[in-house]
This record gives structure tokens, sequence and C-alpha cells, in this order.
């Protein structure tokens, strides 16, 4: 110590030094802040972001995704951080006034910019997949559904992020990239799991995916979808029910009640002194019941509700055709489905039905659900209204049907038994991060999973690939990301459009 304080002072270059070596710390200091400070640079940011807008039938989500900037490529590692529900209804709603579908996002979109730091804005990608009611849309009035994707568009692309664009997913995709997020969540991919099955209850359709080991798309190719992640490879199972999701399920189920055009309908789906007028030409207002308008009816009829389950029960199988099936076995209206293998996680309307229900338990006995839907069903409105005074009116009136719609879609429908059933688990969000297909949709379109497992020697370009036959798309081809549509670039698709 004291030796050191010796040379010190012994040392006449020594401050001099000193000072010297400090100035130039306080100037290149000064320089960098001012450097900082001039160009408003940030410090740089830890992660990366991707949003998806769902444009659903009922209604738009966004969801903002957050992954670690300095690895994109790991499972697990992509997590929702953010969402935001548009005020109003879906975009397919907006026929008559498309400008007002692009105006509905603006709430959502200002949330997004200040949930994403401003740094990153313009490379975060922003899709946005519009599913059944656009569908209908499309089919009933196309040039109204291509006007509401371009004030769709041309708001997006107002927006600060990376637009890569509007499109309708198709009804392979919609379950496919449910199954791919709730398989991704779960961390069964990377691992080489057996995978969960994804059951999708959407308000105009619905979606069953599942991992099959007797199905290698033989008897049905276009409901097949095969890829190969992290080294394994799948063939999954999947089909879309258009016009089976509850919103119109629920027309279809009065479309068969009222075909006389009666003034009059007793209803069992509805609780006891339920009552309401409801007008046929918005009943009959949508193409999966229009060809089934009265010739001639009159303006309205009263619905009245008698709440009795057992009669629902038959009233609402009535929109299942059980009648054909030119497969060795068949769900309904001849659509061809393998044997149910393993588990499945239920989302979406499975969820805000059942867990208001509170029949999320899936492993009570078949008889107690029936039991409990039977007591709620026969619950006076009146009743129903005291006790739930803060539900929205259009959801209270309508969880009877509901409850006995999904009971239905699963027993008779997929033909889940009293012991397949327990292997279904309702769910929201798994490790927060909605189950939906956004999730699949985006790591998808952004290659973020990989064909190969990360510690395999890359023999092919890490991304999502699915086998293509001779005419599909070559491995390694361009990524996705650099073009605006991403139909062309989606690498999943099914097998017949491959084949085709
Ligand atoms: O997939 P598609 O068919 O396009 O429809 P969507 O995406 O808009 O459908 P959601 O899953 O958002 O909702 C499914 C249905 O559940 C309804 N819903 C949403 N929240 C609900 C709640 O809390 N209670 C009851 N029903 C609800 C909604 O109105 C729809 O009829
Ligand atoms: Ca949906």
């Amino acid at each position: 110590m004291s030796e050191q304080r010796e040379m010190k002072e012994a040392s006449p270059g020594y401050r001099t030094v000193t000072i010297f070596v400090a100035g130039i710390a306080v100037i290149a200091l000064v320089a960098l802040v001012t450097v900082g400070v001039l160009q408003n640079k940030p410090l740089p940011q830890k992660y990366k972001y991707g949003i998806v807008m769902d444009a659903g039938s009922s209604h738009t989500a966004l969801y903002i995704y957050q992954w670690p900037a300095e690895k994109d490529n790991n499972t697990g590692r992509v997590t929702q951080t953010d969402s935001c529900r548009v005020d109003g209804p879906g975009i397919s709603s907006y026929a008559s006034n498309p400008r007002g579908a692009g105006e509905s996002l603006g709430d959502c979109m200002l949330k997004a910019r200040q949930a994403v730091p401003s740094s990153r804005h313009g490379e975060t990608p922003l899709y946005l997949g519009a599913t059944a009611g656009m569908r209908l849309l499309n089919i009933e009035n196309a040039s109204a559904s291509d006007a509401v994707f371009q004030a769709v568009e041309a708001a997006l692309h107002s927006s600060p992020f990376s637009f890569r664009g509007a499109r309708i997913l198709s009804g392979q995709e919609e379950g496919a990239f449910g199954w791919v997020t709730v398989n991704y969540l779960d961390d069964r991919l990377t691992q080489g799991q057996e995978t969960t099955g994804a059951l999708d209850l959407g308000g105009a359709s619905t979606q069953i995916s599942f991992v099959s080991a007797r199905f290698d798309g033989t008897e049905s190719p276009h409901n097949l979808m095969t890829f190969r992640l992290y080294g394994n490879d799948y063939n999954l199972y999947t089909h879309s029910y258009l016009c089976y999701g509850k919103d119109q399920a629920l027309r279809k189920m009065l479309a068969l009640q009222t075909a006389s055009g009666p003034t009059s309908l007793s209803d069992p789906c509805f609780h006891p002194g339920y009552i309401r007028t409801r007008d046929y030409s918005e009943l009959y207002a949508s193409p999966c019941v229009a060809r089934s308008k009265p010739q001639a009816s009159p303006r309205n009829f009263t619905l009245k509700g008698t709440g009795d389950f057992d009669s629902c029960r038959t009233a609402v199988k009535k929109i299942f055709d059980f009648s054909k099936c030119n497969f060795s076995r068949c769900s309904f209206n001849g659509v061809f489905q393998p044997e149910l293998q393993g588990s499945f996680g239920a989302f979406s309307a499975y969820y805000f039905v059942l867990d208001f229900l509170n029949l999320t338990d899936t492993s009570a006995p078949m008889e107690t659900i029936k039991d409990k839907l039977r007591e709620y069903c026969a619950t006076p409105w009146a009743d129903m209204q005291r006790q739930h005074p803060s539900t929205k009116v259009k959801y209270l009136a309508e969880y009877c049907f509901s409850g006995t719609y999904i009971l239905t879609l699963l027993t008779e429908g997929y033909n889940f038994t009293a012991d397949t059933f327990k292997e279904i688990t309702i769910i929201r969000k798994i490790k927060g991060s909605d189950a939906g297909w956004t999730l699949g949709y985006m790591l998808n379109l952004t290659n973020m999973i990989p064909a190969e497992a990360p510690d395999a020697p890359p023999a092919a370009p890490r991304r999502l690939r699915v086998h293509h036959g001779a005419h599909g798309p070559a491995a390694g081809g361009p990524s996705p990301l650099h073009h605006l549509h991403p139909q062309q670039d989606s690498v999943l698709q099914p097998a017949q459009d491959r084949m085709s």
C-alpha cells in the first residue's frame, strides 16, 4: 500500500496520465450520450415481436407475440404478451359498410403500437387471417367480401408494422394451426411426444384435428396435413365444418323448426318464460340456411322457451345427417373421420360455454353432465336473469342450446364415448397464451418451427416444412416473409392441394 503511494508520489507523470485518461473517458461518455440523444436510439431490445389478427365470425381479436431477439428458432420461446378485443362485430358484418371494418381495428392497432417498442415497429410482422364469417360472406357476396378486405388492408398498411397480408384461411389451415399452437405451447413437438388433438368451436365453423396412426390420407386426402417438425413426421387428420359453429348451428336448428313458416315456435332449447320476436329474413340471412327459407312466411315469429333438455337434444340432433357415409367410418354429413386417438384440448366456445355452465370437468360421469344441463335448461328465464345480471343477455339466453349442442357434437357427431370424453381438457390458455390458430399461423409464416431438431445436423433448411409431392415448392425456397400474399407461401398445405 505505502509502496504504491510512494510510487505514485514519486512518479511525476502519474497525475498527468490519470487526468488524461479521465478526460478521454468523460469526452467519450459525452460523445456517446450526444450521439444517442441525437439519433434518439433507445437501448437494444431484448425481444422481437409478431402480431396476428384473428378476424372471426363473431369478433376480431389481436394477439401480440414475443420471443428472445438473439434466438428465433427454439421451441416454447414464443409467448403471447398482449391481446386486444376489437369492439363490435366481426369484419364480415360490415358488408354494407366496408370502411367501418377498417375503422373498427383502430383502437387495437393503437394498443399494439404502445405494446411493441417503437424501435421494433418496422420489423414486426403483422398478419390478418379471417375465418368462417368471411368464408360465408365470400360465398354469399364475393364483391362485398373483397370490399371488406380492401378496407381492412388499407387500415393495416397505414400502421407502422410490417403488414404481410390479410386473407381467408382454409378450414384445414384453421384446424391444423390450432393443433400446432396447442402442441407447441405444451412443448410436445420438440420432445417428439404423443401430441394432443385440437377442438375449436367458433361462431360459424368448428374444427377437429388429431394425429391418427390409422390415417395416411388414402381414404380422404383432403383431411390430411403432413408435417415434419423438429425431426418428427406427423400425419394430421383435420376437418372443418362450415355452418357448425355455435351461432350457425343455432340458425340451422331454428330453420328446421320454422320450415313451415309458423307465427310462433315453442323451443325446448330456451328457458321457460323466455320469449322473443324473431325476424324471418334476419334468421335466414346466411348461406347456411338460406335455401331452406319457407316460401311463404309472416315477417316474424314468436320464440317461446320451454326449457326441456331432452327435447332440445332431439332438436339439435336433427341438424346432423347420419344417413350416408361413403367411407369406412364417418362423423356426420358423410365426412370421413378415423377412430379418435389420444387426448384433446377443446378451446374457444367449448371453454366459454362449459366454463359458464361449470361443466369443464370432463371426468364427471356423462349422466351427471346431462342431469346438470337438464336442470339448467329447466331454470325459468326470470331466475336466470336475476342470477346473472351482468352476463350478456344473448349469451345467457343461449347457454342451454350451446351446452346441448356441444354435448351432441362431441358424442353423436365426433363419436366421443363415456370413456374417450374424459380425454378432453377444456382450455382457454396454455402458459399464458390463448389456445387458437393464430400462434401456429405466425410460427409457420415466420419459419419459426424447424423441420429438423435444432441439435441435429441441418440436412434441410430449418423451417416448418411439409412433404410436398412432385409439384410442391422446393425445400428451402424463398422465405414466406418476403411476400405479401402468404396464401401462396404457407408451407403448410392440405394433401389434396399438393396433389392437384
Ligand atoms: O371461428 P369463427 O367461426 O370465425 O368464429 P369466432 O372466432 O368469432 O368465434 P369465437 O371462438 O370467438 O366465439 C365462438 C362463439 O362463442 C361466443 N362467445 C364468445 N364469448 C362468449 C361467452 O363469454 N359466453 C358465451 N359465448 C361466447 C361467440 O359469440 C361465438 O358465437
Ligand atoms: Ca375462431
